[in-house]
């Protein structure tokens, strides 16, 4: 019998990059959701399925004897695509204590992939948890959090938070500082998301921080501010202030483009949707392309995106009250 789980992707009120450094974030999940099928097979081999928005839906199977991949798609396409759902699927191995375990795995998500709303995390989340499930064992929402985290981290080569996986696993609003995580209380607040059509890597992107952090002052202490600014948004968020909200976020996208994460495509949304009105807009996720959130209370600045060249779909973004849960 098949198990299936799926996990909500997320937007960010504020806080990513920075996060990586210790300082906090406040992710919050939106109804947008990867569902994760997985069934063992008794040959020990994954087989891997992988319908998605942006890449073509395709098929990889391989085993723990040969290791390659059999697709028509690029390798590098394909290895990229297939990292974190490997290391999800050797964590749900380990945590069953089952490390020869075979699976099929099929996955589908309504999450734009490599765009800032945190496929990778709900992919990993939902297929730990659907993985373990299949083989027996149950494990609690933060459980799947932190083996999430451990699996996002190693396949971005070390450096990631927790406040991608810990928001997809929980649902809602969260706040993240290090290994401090927790849930918030959150109104529902107008997230409206302009999307460009075009994917990153996190990873790069994330390593490319490092490395300006290292070579100049002013990139840590605009790490710094954007915690700073964070403190101030949560008590905002606290007083439901989607004024105080908004602006916070536009300080928060300026100094992103400080730290060189913006694109001329993510700027040119983010002003589109404050022309139509937004309280305020910025990237979201690890930037270089992909999605822009905006607080949207009226639907201009929804139109506004509509009507730019750079935005190719802008939706509304609800909150997800519900983390990964089986389906
Ligand atoms: N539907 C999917 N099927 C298979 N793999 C997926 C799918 N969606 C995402 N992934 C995996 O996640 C990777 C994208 O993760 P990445 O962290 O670069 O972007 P993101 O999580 O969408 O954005 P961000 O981390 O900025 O929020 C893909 O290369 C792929 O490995
Ligand atoms: C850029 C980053 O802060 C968020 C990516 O969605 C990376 C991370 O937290 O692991
Ligand atoms: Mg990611």
């Amino acid at each position: 019998m098949p198990t299936t789980s799926s996990a909500p992707g997320k937007v960010y009120l504020f806080g990513e990059h920075a996060v990586v450094y210790g300082e906090p974030a406040v992710p919050c999940a939106i109804e947008r959701r990867a569902t994760v099928r997985v069934e063992e097979r008794d040959d020990g081999r994954l087989r891997v399925s992988a319908a998605d928005l942006s890449l073509d839906g395709f098929t990889v199977e391989y085993g723990a004897d040969d290791g390659v991949p059999n697709v028509d798609v690029p390798t590098a396409l394909v290895e990229a695509a297939m990292g974190y759902v490997d290391a999800a699927v050797a964590s749900a191995r380990d945590a069953a204590d089952r490390p020869d375990a075979g699976f099929d795995v099929t996955i589908e998500s309504d999450i734009p992939l490599g765009a800032g709303l945190g496929s990778s995390a709900a992919v990993v989340v939902a297929g730990v948890d659907a993985a373990a499930r299949e083989l027996g064992v149950e494990l609690a929402p933060e459980t799947v959090a932190e083996r999430a985290y451990e699996v996002e981290k190693a396949v971005q080569s070390g450096e990631a938070s927790r406040a991608d996986t810990f928001c997809s696993a929980m649902g809602g609003a969260v706040r993240v500082e290090g290994s401090d995580c927790r849930t918030l209380d959150a109104p529902d607040l107008p997230f409206v998301v302009g999307y460009d059509g075009t994917s990153h890597d996190t990873g790069d992107l994330v390593a490319g921080v490092r490395a300006l952090r290292e070579q100049y002052d002013f990139a840590r202490d605009t790490v710094e501010s954007i915690g700073d600014l964070v403190r101030r948004g949560e008590d905002a968020l606290r007083e439901g202030d989607v004024e105080e909200l908004g602006r916070l976020m536009d300080v928060d996208h300026g100094l992103l483009a400080a730290l060189g994460v913006s694109a001329r495509s993510l700027d040119e949304m983010v002003w589109a949707a404050r022309d139509g009105g937004a309280a305020g807009a910025k990237l979201t996720g690890a930037g270089g392309g992909g999605c822009i959130v905006a607080l949207d209370r009226d639907d201009g600045a929804e139109t506004a995106l509509s009507l730019t060249p750079a935005c190719e779909e802008a939706f509304r973004a609800r909150l997800a009250d519900e983390g990964v849960r089986a389906e």
